[in-house]
């Protein structure tokens, strides 16, 4: 069943075009990834989602409801934790927990949801008393406490260290396995390939390409690299002669191999027929860094400060 649908979302801010046209379904049960470059319309498009904001034209659909028209009923069903949320330094972990459950019919019991962040000893830590990790975690807890249906979370782990990171990916997977759909916005690429079963890109107020991170990676590039170091010289024209190389470069005894195909095989046939031993021999796998850089022409900001 489909839990979200976009169509044709158009917004603008006065005569600046935040959004130009994007489309896109999200499935019930999935975790959908919209990357793109700062400014693309990425926030402006989940905000809309949100409710937040009211489209100049096309429309959204959350489970069957339009999120202007039926407010109320979306607001009971979506969760919401956007960039820089920020509450007031002298509230504390379950106080706000508290008061975020009053306002939804059904929500979840927030001691089983400090538990499962990680912050039931900080339930009466204040606000300002929280880590930065911590101040996430919380901010997602708030998200999910109406027990919603589906969750958006806009920059989930930016200012986290790599440790609090990899906590929160396996925390938004553990929340997918209880049936929540994921709305996910990420400046990062291992964060969008690791949790995303589907990615749309957004460039420019559009969606410049919608796959799985795999069938992303695989549209953008078809090239591989093998690089290794030789135990004798060997004559460039050894692998620039295969059919399946486009390239050599010969840095001293480092060589870097690219080409297509089933190119480990070629370059490592062709050098045992040569009866020369490669070191360090390495395949460079694409990744949605190199898809990124492919469909939009830029390279992914990275964000980590806070
Ligand atoms: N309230 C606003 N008033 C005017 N312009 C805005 C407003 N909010 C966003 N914009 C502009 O609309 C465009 C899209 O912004 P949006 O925040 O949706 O992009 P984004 O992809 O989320 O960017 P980022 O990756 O930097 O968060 C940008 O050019 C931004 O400057």
């Amino acid at each position: 069943m489909t839990a979200l649908e976009v169509r044709n979302l158009h917004k603008r801010y006065g005569p600046h075009v935040a959004v130009d046209d994007v489309s896109f379904t999200v499935a019930e049960g999935e975790i959908f990834g919209i990357i793109g470059p700062n400014g693309a319309g990425k926030t402006t498009t989940v905000e809309s989602i949100a409710g937040l904001r009211t489209p100049d034209s096309g429309s959204i659909s959350v489970l069957g409801l339009d999120p202007v028209k039926d407010r109320a009923e979306v607001r009971e069903r979506l969760g919401v934790q956007l960039q820089e949320s920020s509450f007031p330094d002298a509230i504390k972990v379950a106080e706000a927990l508290e008061f975020y459950s009053s306002f939804y019919r059904d929500p979840v019991d927030w001691r089983e949801l400090l538990e499962l962040l990680g912050l039931t000893e900080r339930r009466n830590t204040r606000y300002k008393a929280l880590s930065g990790g911590q101040k996430q975690r919380l901010s997602i807890a708030l998200a999910l406490v109406g027990n919603p249906k589906v969750a958006i979370l806009d920059e989930l782990t930016t200012g986290l260290d790599p440790q609090a990171r990899r906590d929160t990916w396996s925390l938004i997977e553990r929340v997918r396995d209880t049936g929540v759909t994921i709305l996910l916005v990420t400046h990062f690429m291992d964060e969008a390939e690791r949790l995303s079963d589907r990615i749309a890109v957004i460039d420019g107020g559009r969606v410049a390409a919608v796959d799985t991170p795999a069938g992303l990676i695989a549209r953008a590039s078809a090239t591989r690299q093998v690089r290794f170091r030789v135990s004798q010289p060997l004559a460039r024209s050894v692998l620039a002669e295969l059919p399946d190389v486009t390239d050599v470069e010969i840095t001293g005894d480092r060589w870097l191999v690219t080409g297509r195909g089933q190119l480990l095989s070629s370059v490592a046939g062709a050098l045992a027929r040569a009866q020369v031993v490669g070191h360090d021999l390495r395949v460079d796998q694409r990744n949605l860094d190199d898809a990124f850089v492919a469909i939009t022409g830029r390279a992914p900001a990275e964000r980590r400060a806070g």
